[in-house]
């Protein structure tokens, strides 16, 4: 089948330092792969150019086979690419309900900008909770948003970019800065929403054993470099990537630089 998402020889130059260098890389869609890598690898400057917050100085970016190298943020997200940042717009006095329910409602505005769409109040609500609900935020809808916890406010922003209903989701450490016990809890989001089999998941995260748990396969950043991409087994008996990276792995688990 068809990758849903491709890079040709994508490449970015920041004055003398190439960032992300040659990278050709292929997404199946409805799977999760992760990149890891170790700090400055180029991790979240590649979703940058997935996403189309950064232009590439070389090289294509292609959403199922089309070319979408010259598209702007936003007409990659109408086109089914999203990504969590660009919804962290959380209205912080208002609640977790009326947050995701604006969410569901810019979707609707992202989607049918070009014609008239009026779409009931109750639909959106209904769709508001069901997305809490996918994201174990059931409980907490009047909670203001500024009143959340940190792994509760995670939750809400992935909630906001189910919100959009975009194909392919790119999260970029979804459970950076959270307290151990936060992330059992993300894990389980990430698990459910990888359950439902509708979506294709870009990942990048630090922690190892979540990594395992979760990925069809994983890619490694070095350097800018894309070093391997393969199964979670492959990846861990690959010998180059064990000497470039692996072999700074943490008690806890966690692979930092
Ligand atoms: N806008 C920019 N201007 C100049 N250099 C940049 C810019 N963005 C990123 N870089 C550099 O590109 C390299 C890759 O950075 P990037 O943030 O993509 O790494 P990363 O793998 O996501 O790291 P981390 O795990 O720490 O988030 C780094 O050396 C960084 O300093």
């Amino acid at each position: 089948m068809d990758p849903i998402l491709k890079t040709e020889n994508l490449t970015i130059r920041f004055g003398g330092h190439t960032a992300v260098s040659s990278v050709n890389f292929e997404m199946p869609a409805r799977q999760l792969k992760s990149i890891i890598g170790p700090n400055g690898a180029g991790k979240t400057t590649f979703f940058n150019l997935l996403s189309g917050e950064l232009k590439p100085s070389e090289g294509e970016v292609y959403f199922k086979g089309q070319p979408i190298t010259s598209m702007s943020a936003v007409a990659r997200t109408r086109l089914g690419l999203g990504r969590s940042f660009q919804i962290t717009n959380v209205f912080p006095n208002l609640t977790v309900l009326e947050n995701v329910r604006l969410a569901v409602q810019s979707k609707e505005k992202i989607r049918y900008q070009m014609i008239r769409h009026f779409v009931h109040y109750n639909n959106l609500m209904d769709e508001a909770e069901k997305l809490i609900e996918l994201v174990l935020l059931q409980g907490r809808e009047l909670a203001i948003a500024s009143q959340l916890s940190h792994g509760e406010k995670r939750k809400l922003e992935i909630a906001m970019l189910l919100a959009l209903d975009t194909e392919v989701l790119l999260l970029d450490e979804p459970t950076a800065g959270m307290s151990l016990e936060e992330v059992p809890a993300i894990l389980d989001v990430i698990r459910k929403i990888k359950a439902t089999g509708e979506k294709t998941i870009l990942l990048i995260e630090h922690k190892m054993d979540m990594i395992l748990d979760l990925s069809d396969s994983i890619m490694v950043l070095f350097n800018g470099k894309l070093l391997a991409d393969g199964s979670p087994k492959e990846i861990m008996d690959n010998e180059t990537v064990q000497n470039a990276y692996l072999g700074g792995l943490y008690d806890d688990n966690t692979v930092e630089s």
